[in-house]
Order: C-alpha cells, then sequence, then structure tokens
C-alpha cells in the first residue's frame, strides 16, 4: 500500500495486543479479583459512580427483557443487596464478552490497581509497537479506538512490554463515540480529528469493524493474528499478519 494515508487509527485486542491477553489475564484479574474491591472500595466515590452506571444499564436491560440482567433499586436494595447483583451483573455481561460502556468502565478502574501496582504488564505485539514507531516518525499521527474505556487504554498502553508508549499516541476512542460495528462512529472520529475519511488508516481484527469503517470511507487493513476469529480469504479486504507490512 502506498502510504495514502496520515492518520492512523487502531484497535487493540486482536490487533496491537493478543486476544489471550485479554481473555486468559486481564479479564480473569477482573473475574478473581471483583468481589474482594467492591467490598473493600465500596464507599470510594468512583465505584460509586460505576456501581450507579451498572445499575442504570442493568434496569435498562431488564426493561429491554434481556434474561440474565437483573434490575437493582439503588434507593430500596441494602447496600450487600446492590453489591451482590452488580456482581451477578458483571458475571454474565464478562460470560458474553459484553462491550458495553458500563461494564468497560469499572473494568478499567479495576485495571488501574492491577497496572499501576505492577501486578499486570501488557503485551503489544513487537511488530506494531515497531510499525507505531515508524509511523509516528513518518509525521503521522496514531489514535486507538477500542471497546476498553480510554483509561483502560491508557493503563495498557502506559505499562506495557514495550514501555511507556503514551508519548506516541495523538489521542484515544472508547464506545462513547459510539459503537464500533456503526459507520457513524469512525465518521465522528474523523470529524473530531479533523481529517479526510480517506487519509485514515483503520486496523482492526473485526470484520464487522472493518465494514463499519469502510461504510465511512476509511482506508482499512484486517488485522491477522493467532487467536483471531478466522477470516475467509474472499472477506473482500486488505489483510496483514505483520504491522510492518503496512508500515
Ligand atoms: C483496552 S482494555 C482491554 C480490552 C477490552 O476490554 C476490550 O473489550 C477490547 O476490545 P477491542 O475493541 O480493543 O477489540
Ligand atoms: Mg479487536
Amino acid at each position: 500500500m502506498a502510504a495514502t494515508y496520515d492518520t492512523v487509527v487502531l484497535d487493540i485486542e486482536g490487533t496491537t495486543t493478543p486476544i489471550t491477553f485479554v481473555h486468559e489475564t486481564m479479564f480473569p484479574y477482573i473475574t478473581s479479583n471483583i468481589d474482594e474491591f467492591l467490598t473493600t472500595h465500596w464507599t470510594d466515590p468512583t465505584v460509586r459512580a460505576h456501581v450507579q452506571s451498572i445499575a442504570e444499564q442493568a434496569n435498562k436491560d431488564v426493561a429491554d427483557g434481556l434474561a440474565q440482567a437483573i434490575a437493582i433499586d439503588l434507593a430500596a436494595d441494602s447496600q450487600e443487596e446492590i453489591r451482590q447483583k452488580v456482581l451477578a451483573n458483571v458475571s454474565w455481561q464478562m460470560r458474553a464478552d459484553r462491550k458495553i460502556g458500563p461494564l468497560k468502565g469499572l473494568q478499567g478502574y479495576m485495571w488501574k490497581f492491577a497496572f499501576e501496582s505492577g501486578a499486570l504488564v501488557s503485551v503489544i505485539y513487537d511488530d506494531a509497537s515497531m510499525a507505531i514507531h515508524r509511523w509516528v516518525e513518518a509525521g503521522k499521527n496514531v489514535y486507538i479506538y477500542s471497546s476498553g474505556s480510554v483509561e483502560a487504554q491508557k493503563l495498557l498502553f502506559g505499562h506495557s512490554d514495550h514501555g511507556n508508549m503514551l508519548g506516541l499516541f495523538s489521542g484515544y476512542y472508547d464506545t462513547k463515540i459510539g459503537a464500533k460495528v456503526e459507520p457513524e462512529s469512525y465518521s465522528r472520529i474523523v470529524k473530531d480529528i479533523g481529517v479526510e475519511p480517506s487519509r485514515v488508516l483503520f486496523i482492526s481484527d473485526s470484520i464487522k469493524e472493518i465494514q463499519a469503517a469502510d461504510q465511512a470511507g476509511l482506508q482499512t487493513v484486517v488485522s491477522v493474528r493467532p487467536g483471531n476469529a478466522p477470516i475467509a480469504e474472499d472477506c473482500g479486504f486488505r489483510t496483514a499478519t505483520n504491522f510492518l507490512d503496512i508500515a
């Protein structure tokens, strides 16, 4: 590909970072620690705000008829009932790998303690790290767009096996800008950055995200990594197993 882009937008899971790191290290950290974390941090104002968001989402899910959702009455339930219902709602959403703001917000806050204490160090593919450096050295702007909260994204790139990479990125987007499978989300991102969609390269392992970005007029490459969902050879999009083939 000729360098017809001057902005790069990167997904994380399955793109810069192995799916296994997210599913076998980051998510189990939440599952193993959330019970104790909520008990210990229950009165922390940030946890209170996340509990409120989880409760609002749970009540919406119940109204929408989601079978596993459990309503939370913040005014009438006891604090222990609320805590147990938060645990139950987080549990089913994590089993479903739900990419939704309230869940991602609480996960991100828990990961803050894990990354900052050194309990977690993220994994970035060598070629992804090298390509990001090359893009930045070539004057391109590199952004992240992930379902993980912006706070979690910064923790992940700030505490990686390639060191603190935060200085390389021009900005971060999460699902507050819109779902990753909606073309409008990509239109909002390029508008926010202030670039033409045709000058932006988006890389992701998710074919639905690639289709959405393509519909919004961005250039795309499908990230093919070990453990990613298989991509059909005739998917109609450029694929890459190594970022250095793109950079
Ligand atoms: C950035 S935090 C960990 C990743 C995460 O929670 C997630 O859902 C990753 O989704 P992505 O959009 O990066 O595939
Ligand atoms: Mg991904």
